[in-house]
């Protein structure tokens, strides 16, 4: 019997396991919704898509590998993926969240603590202290996400995660890694219980799908999380599915070439006096924490002008970067979270958590850098904050 060869990341993405029974060389696309039992008593292994589908199968199958889990769950949104782990939550649980998520996982923690009487408090989670020292025996569950989205600050998520099961081993760890995606973090590995991301992002790579993915470890949790998404009926269509696996495939190459822009480009903004955050700079404060838990710093940056008329021209002066929310697309794209991304959290919220409202947020892309250099060049001239 041959012992399966382990690879790197970058290989394992690449190649999808499937069996087809011509030997076709991309999975097939199952674009079914139901299949024909093999009879009264044999049911087989699919009978309906919202219970499972084999091309939905083969894209689960195929992160568990990349994203290092056990199980993995492909759903349609990360939105979507955040809710079904929320389900795991009765009226009146305690959650820790931090203080600067993602605007849609704040509205839907707003919403959740409105209607479900989950009580929920957030915190700077770069206050490791602090965050432990709110941690009981009554928590539940903790949402983090490390860089955040949009003030890109960093988590101390193996020691908040060890500390969390230490004082409750019931508590759930949930981490969002949609910013860093599993080529440059693995979150599983650093003790968190789910890891999830929005696929819309990096794993899928192109814009043209929304998807989410959920991966565990823990068998029980498997059962539990697989249970809701198929009552719920969430889990992904076959199609995209199909496009998912297709888009993984240059998930290494795609985040090799934003990284080295991005950095580039992160460089480029500090020497013109502006105030940059992106892990990737040493003047970032959790430059060596981050540098411990991931493998490079992404290639989201956001900076401040001072100004929110300048921050304003700016993005509309762009040429080259699309004036668009999301990240994690091949081509480069600029926005005003507290316009765009992050409206959904209310302008006394943004104000309490220091999100400045003239925070500009850069998701680089592929394409070459010097154009984009010059693109940005041009817009910042023409606003003034150069
Ligand atoms: C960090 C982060 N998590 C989750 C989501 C939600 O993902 P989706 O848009 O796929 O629902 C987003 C963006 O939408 C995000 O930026
Ligand atoms: N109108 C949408 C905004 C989506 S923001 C998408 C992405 N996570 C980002 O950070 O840019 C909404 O209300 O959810």
């Amino acid at each position: 019997m041959s012992i399966p060869k382990k690879y790197s990341l970058e290989t394992d993405v690449v190649f999808v396991g499937h069996d087809d029974q011509f030997n076709s060389s991309v999975p097939p696309l199952y674009q079914t919704a139901t299949f024909k039992q093999e009879s009264l008593s044999n049911m087989g292994e699919y009978d309906y898509t919202r219970s499972g589908n084999p091309t939905r199968t083969t894209v689960q199958q195929h992160l568990a590998k990349v994203m290092r889990a056990k199980s993995v769950f492909a759903v349609t949104s990360g939105m979507s993926a955040m809710d079904t782990i929320s389900r795991l939550l009765s009226p009146g649980d305690e959650v820790i969240a931090g203080d600067d998520l993602y605007g849609g996982t704040h509205r839907l923690l707003v919403y959740l603590q409105k209607m479900s009487q989950i009580k929920v408090s957030h915190y700077d989670t770069t206050d490791t202290d602090l965050v432990k020292s709110k941690i009981s025996s009554k928590t539940k569950m903790i949402f983090l996400e490390s860089p955040t989205n949009p003030l890109i600050k960093c988590v101390d998520v193996r020691e908040i995660t060890r500390h969390a099961h230490e004082v409750n081993p019931e508590c759930i760890v949930v981490f969002d890694n949609t910013m860093m995606s599993p080529i440059l973090m693995n979150p599983l590995e650093l003790g968190v219980d789910i890891h999830y991301e929005s696929a819309t992002k990096y794993l899928n790579g192109h814009h043209d799908i929304m998807a989410g993915v959920i991966a565990v470890n823990n068998q029980d949790l498997a059962a539990k999380i697989y249970f809701i998404i198929n009552s719920t009926g969430c889990g992904l269509s076959p199609f995209d599915s199909w496009l998912l696996v297709r888009g993984l495939k240059t998930l290494a190459l795609r985040v090799e070439r934003q990284q080295e822009n991005a950095i580039k480009i992160a460089h480029w903004l500090e020497s013109k006096g502006l105030k940059v955050r992106y892990p990737g700079l040493k003047s970032h404060p959790q430059y060596e924490l981050h540098k411990s838990i991931a493998r490079g710093p992404g290639a989201v940056l956001s900076f401040e002008t001072g100004s929110v008329e300048t921050s304003e021209k700016i993005v509309d002066g762009c040429d080259l970067f699309g004036v668009t929310v999301s990240f994690g697309c091949v081509n480069s794209l600029i926005s005003l979270p507290c316009k765009m991304s992050h409206a959904s959290i209310d302008e006394k919220t943004r104000s309490e958590r220091a999100l400045p409202e003239d925070l500009i947020r850069l998701c680089i892309g592929i394409e070459n850098c010097d154009d984009l250099i010059g693109d940005l060049e041009h817009s910042l001239r023409v606003a003034g904050a150069i």
